[in-house]
């Protein structure tokens, strides 16, 4: 098994909260992003009390009430299946807070977490405030939800987007990569890919690696399953039949998303 792919964990951390995924200092390479998914049961609660790090609770399927201090956001959530392709609501919560989240609905959520020093204002993320992006031609044709991209300044560290891709077709790519700290040419931002596929049978393909080959794997991602690109170019193939659907946290030491592409591939920008 790579050691870049995780499969969902599915373990019951209170009553009616499983634990699908956690990603941390402690478990992996990356020191700037930490992720984690929660499955919350209709009326059961996940707590958590944030140290050093910020993080940006996303209600990817279900309905969510969000509780940090007097800040209370109810019935949060937009969609029951990623699928619908509409943006969901999230909320940006600064470290050293306290956030509560309820489900109101049986809810999947989504934990993004990077290191943070200096608290910021608590932030009700909107889903209509999501920027929607149609992106590439040919068979590189995706949407994007921007959910925490870097022209918002909500947030120290963390960028959070959706991508979805069409059958048949490839994301992140050509393929690039942001794992020098080279601006204005190139950040580096430590990325992780949280992935769907819809019918939920499918799988598609992902390739990290570097320009030596240090680091070459090429995975077969299943639905639920997480991708960490410490490094590296990160592109995505979706095979004919099956639409592909990720949610994407990145964190570096700059919060700007500044990407090189694979000078081999780039080529296939220039196609009329
Ligand atoms: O293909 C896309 O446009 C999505 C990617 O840019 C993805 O968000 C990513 O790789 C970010 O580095």
């Amino acid at each position: 098994m790579s050691k870049l792919l995780r499969k969902p964990l599915q373990e019951t951390i209170d009553d009616g909260v499983t634990l699908v995924h956690e990603v941390s200092g402690q478990n992996s390479d990356l020191k700037y992003v930490g992720f984690k998914v929660v499955d919350v049961k209709k009326g059961a609660k996940y707590e958590q009390t944030l140290e050093k790090e910020e993080c940006c609770i996303v209600a990817l399927t279900g309905k969510i009430n969000v509780t940090e201090g007097d800040h209370h956001f109810s019935d949060l959530g937009r969609r029951d299946n990623v699928f619908e392709k509409k943006p969901t609501d999230s909320v940006y919560v600064s470290n050293d807070r306290t956030f509560e989240v309820e489900a109101v609905t049986d809810a999947r959520v989504v934990l993004c977490y990077s290191p943070s020093e200096k608290q910021l204002p608590t932030k009700f993320i909107k889903a209509e405030d999501n920027g929607v992006e149609h992106r590439g031609k040919y068979s590189n044709k995706r949407m994007v939800h921007n959910i925490l991209p870097d022209s918002d300044p909500s947030a120290n560290s963390l960028l959070v987007v959706e991508v979805y891709t069409e059958t048949g077709n490839w994301s992140s790519y050509p393929p690039h990569k942001h794992d020098q700290e080279n601006l204005p040419d190139e950040s580096f931002l430590e990325e992780t890919y949280y992935h769907e596929m819809d019918p939920p049978q499918g799988f598609v393909f992902q390739r990290v690696y570097t320009d030596d080959r240090s680091l070459d794997e090429t995975m077969t991602v299943e639905n639920g399953n997480v991708v960490l690109v410490p490094a590296g170019y990160h592109p995505v193939g979706v095979p004919d039949g099956y639409s592909s659907y990720y949610l994407n946290v990145m964190a570096g030491p700059e919060r700007i998303w500044k990407f090189h592409n694979d000078p081999d591939h780039a080529w296939v920008l220039d196609r009329d």
